[in-house]
């Protein structure tokens, strides 16, 4: 076998920088490595059994994409910081992702390798009322649910009503644009640590008779909703998302003007508010919702 010629000298002096910039990276990281212990004890996550901070995560994820310039893609800088952050959750406290496969497997699988890598282990279920089951079961384990109605779920929230029950404590992805490579709108679903929880928009779960289309149509520019069908003939759930400065009596007022009647109200979770960019390295400009 031949030997390959030599690089060209300015070919290896790019090469020696891209090896210190790789060294220096790797230090970086390993320095970050270092804070973990810290982290855990001030945190107390050894109690909670749980280190996600969700609303930390979507303020540093905008920040992320609001600095970012150049040549390498923001898809590829935020999967980056996606493995780091999800992966040093991990290492502080070792959870299991839950993934609903229900919207199919494939956009799902997505969801959860861009987010949260392939050190942290995940379960597929066929259904959110197994991955809510499995969260509700576990510690500090996250369900990922698709975030649109999927007829064959039903009302999946309504297992979050009660105290101590899981909630919706985040919505993915933290950054939106049209061409996100794993943009399924995704709600996750955790038993929240006291200090992990996120209200910008707070999640209702809602349940009305006298359900139709006029109902539907009112509340469609105040709230993103699904909607399910509930027992009754006309009922439906519905799992309401209150974007900031919306309030769950205007929300209601709307609905009963519309001809339906609440039966009731539970709050089901909260996230850190929707943040859209317009596409791959635009500047970043909030959604309103
Ligand atoms: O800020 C924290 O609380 C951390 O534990 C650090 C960190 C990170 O790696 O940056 C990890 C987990 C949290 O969800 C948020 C951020």
């Amino acid at each position: 076998m031949t030997k390959p010629p030599p690089p060209s000298p300015a070919l290896a002096q790019l090469r020696a920088e891209i090896d210190r910039l790789d060294a220096e990276m790797h230090r970086l990281l390993m320095a970050r490595g270092e804070i973990i212990d810290r982290l855990v004890a001030v945190k107390k996550t050894d109690e909670s059994g749980s280190a996600f901070r969700p609303a930390r995560e979507a303020d540093m994820m905008r920040r992320l994409v609001a600095r970012h310039h150049g040549r390498l893609p923001l898809d590829t800088v935020e999967s980056i910081w996606r493995v780091i952050i999800a992966t040093f959750t991990w290492v502080q406290a070792p959870y299991t992702v839950h993934a609903d496969f229900s919207a199919g497997e494939a956009v799902m699988r997505d969801v959860v390798r861009f987010h949260f890598g392939f050190t942290v282990p995940f379960v597929p279920h066929m259904g959110a009322a197994g991955a809510v089951a499995a969260v509700a079961a576990s510690k500090g384990d996250l369900a990922l649910v698709p975030a649109a109605g999927l007829g064959g779920n039903g009302a999946w929230w309504r297992a979050l009503e009660a105290e101590g029950a899981p909630k919706i404590i985040a919505r993915l992805p933290f950054v939106e644009r049209a061409d996100h490579p794993a943009g399924l709108p995704t709600f996750v679903v955790a038993r929240p640590a006291p200090d992990a929880v996120a209200n910008e928009v707070r999640t209702l779960s809602v349940r009305v008779a006298g359900w139709g289309p006029q109902v539907a149509a009112a509340l469609s520019p105040l709230a993103d909703t699904v909607a399910a069908p509930d027992a009754a003939l006309d009922g439906a759930a519905l799992l309401v998302s209150l974007p900031p400065g919306r309030t769950e009596e205007e929300v209601l007022a709307a609905m009963r003007q519309a001809g339906a009647s609440v039966r009731n109200t539970a709050l089901v979770g909260g996230h850190a508010s929707r943040y859209t960019v317009a596409s791959e390295g635009a500047a970043p400009e909030p959604a309103g919702r």
